[in-house]
């Protein structure tokens, strides 16, 4: 579906390898002087860094791929500490990457110290460990203005990184992101990653906590006690919910935005929002639940996603039957979801037909089967670059197969256009219950979520799901 992370920016989500991912053979010299030091370390290194994020990573694996991903947020100036640990066995051709993205200004300087331990397993003799250590440092230049920039540091090293120091000339780093990849020159095993993230709370901005590419994501967190809430005026609680009230009541309203894209307002009630929140709640703390998503490039969506169905993975912007991350597999659309897409569509399709004279609604609202569902959570932060979706099948595009989108919570700003334009972009606000399709001729617009309304979710549905704050979105597509 190619959705970009900037806003307006066109960055392109193709699949495939990338350069500094390519198999690679070379580097078993890197290993050859064993340095007696404790690689399982994760004591910080100096205490200027003491009150900055610490996480822990540990990568087991061999003859694999495997990817270590950190981030920290908001650490000004940014001194950060990560350790990660690599046990690998067959060290000949483990090869490591690290990528290190500062989105910020300024000039950083970091650097690495990589620690691995293998074993080598000679068939028929001993099996030989060793510790391996390796330095490597770089600057980072991004930008001698004070915009935020974007800015990407490889480096070849043995394997995975251990230590990285990342030091900041200047105090207003928001983002700093850490891949690590680790490879190898065989692929028959798959790689075990475990992390921890060991403060959490260090975050300024909560958005992105809570979900590592281990972690739950909680949508519908259970309420603590510590959290003390102020509650509105009982005469604007009693205007909300008359309001809900006569939402739920009355007839679900379809708009047609454009040929093949409709409106239906309100068409979701309350019960039927709240039963979708506690579905994707609980499937979202399951195995393929809710996850922190990246591109490729390594910059992260401003969401959390799940999918039903199948995956569809950013980095790769391909459908798959398991996750390539951590191979779990996605739960089947439940039936109630389908129930619903398939009543919203009939409605559009009386809609239509009361609108034009065509003969068969269907030539402008093509039906869909969908065998994908994609969930978003956007907390009130998140956004939707703009962008076309367009990695179903061939022939599900070339039909004009729609897109049903269903929208609960906060409200959103939505933008649809011809082009990648969002300056020029018409837009619309999703509303919690809303259901909006695009199909037919508009099923290659482009369009994007530029903003979050906060505190506009009905609040009888917090109330009764605990959801927090911020917006859901299931988008229903038909892949083959
Ligand atoms: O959140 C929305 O309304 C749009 C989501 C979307 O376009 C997508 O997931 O591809
Ligand atoms: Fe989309």
């Amino acid at each position: 579906m190619n959705r970009c992370g900037g806003y307006s920016s066109s960055r392109s989500r193709g699949r495939g390898r990338q350069s500094w991912q390519r198999k690679t053979n070379d580097s078993s010299s890197d290993f050859q002087s064993p340095v007696q030091t404790d690689t399982t370390s994760t004591g910080r290194m100096s205490d200027s860094l003491d009150r900055k994020p610490l996480r822990t990573w540990q990568v087991k694996g061999h003859n694999s791929d495997g990817v270590v991903s950190q981030e920290y947020q908001n650490v000004a100036p940014v001194n950060c500490h990560s350790s990660s640990n690599v046990i690998g066995h067959k060290s000949d051709g483990i090869v490591s990457r690290n990528k290190v993205n500062v989105t910020s200004a300024g000039r950083h300087s970091q650097q690495h110290e990589h620690f691995v331990r293998g074993e080598n397993n000679f068939r028929g003799g001993k099996a030989k460990k060793w510790i391996a250590s390796s330095k490597t440092s770089s600057t980072i230049d991004s930008g001698d203005d004070k915009q935020p920039g974007f800015s990407s540091v490889e480096a070849k090293v043995p394997i995975n990184l251990d230590r990285c120091v990342v030091e900041s000339e200047e105090p207003d780093v928001s983002r700093l992101s850490l891949e690590s990849k680790v490879e190898t020159s065989h692929s028959d095993n798959r790689v075990v990653v475990l992390g921890s993230n060991e403060d959490e709370h260090d975050y300024k901005d909560n958005e992105h906590s809570g979900c590592s590419k281990s972690q739950a994501f909680d949508i519908c967190p259970p309420k603590t006690d510590s959290v003390i809430t102020l509650k509105p005026s009982l005469l604007a609680t009693n205007r909300e919910k008359r309001n809900e009230l006569k939402k739920s009541i009355d007839e679900p309203k379809g708009i047609i935005l454009r040929p093949g894209m409709v409106l239906l307002k309100s068409y979701l009630s309350s019960s039927e929002q709240a039963n979708i929140l506690r579905i994707c709640r609980t499937q979202g703390l399951g195995s393929a639940g809710f996850y922190q998503p990246a591109y490729r490039e390594g910059g992260e969506l401003h969401l959390k996603m799940m999918c039903f169905g199948e995956f569809w993975d950013p980095e790769t912007s391909k459908y798959w039957k398991v996750r390539p991350l951590d191979q779990a597999k996605p739960p089947s659309i439940p039936s109630e979801f389908l129930l619903l897409v398939d009543r919203a569509m009939k409605f559009s399709h009386s809609l239509i037909g009361e609108h034009s004279k065509v003969k068969n609604v269907e030539d402008i609202l093509p039906p869909v089967y969908p065998d994908i569902c994609l969930v978003n959570y956007y907390a009130k932060t998140g956004r939707l670059g703009l962008h076309q979706d367009k990695d179903e099948s061939r022939e599900s595009l070339s039909k004009g197969t729609p897109i049903v989108s269903f929208s609960i919570g906060d409200s959103a700003k939505f933008l649809y256009s011809d082009q990648r334009d969002a300056e020029n972009a018409d837009n619309v606000i999703l509303e919690s219950g809303d259901v909006l399709i695009f199909g037919g001729k508009s099923r290659h617009i482009f369009h994007g979520v530029s903003t979050i309304l906060p505190d506009t979710a009905p609040k009888s549905l917090l109330e009764s799901t605990n959801f927090r704050p911020g917006r859901l979105n299931l988008t229903f597509r038909q892949h083959l």
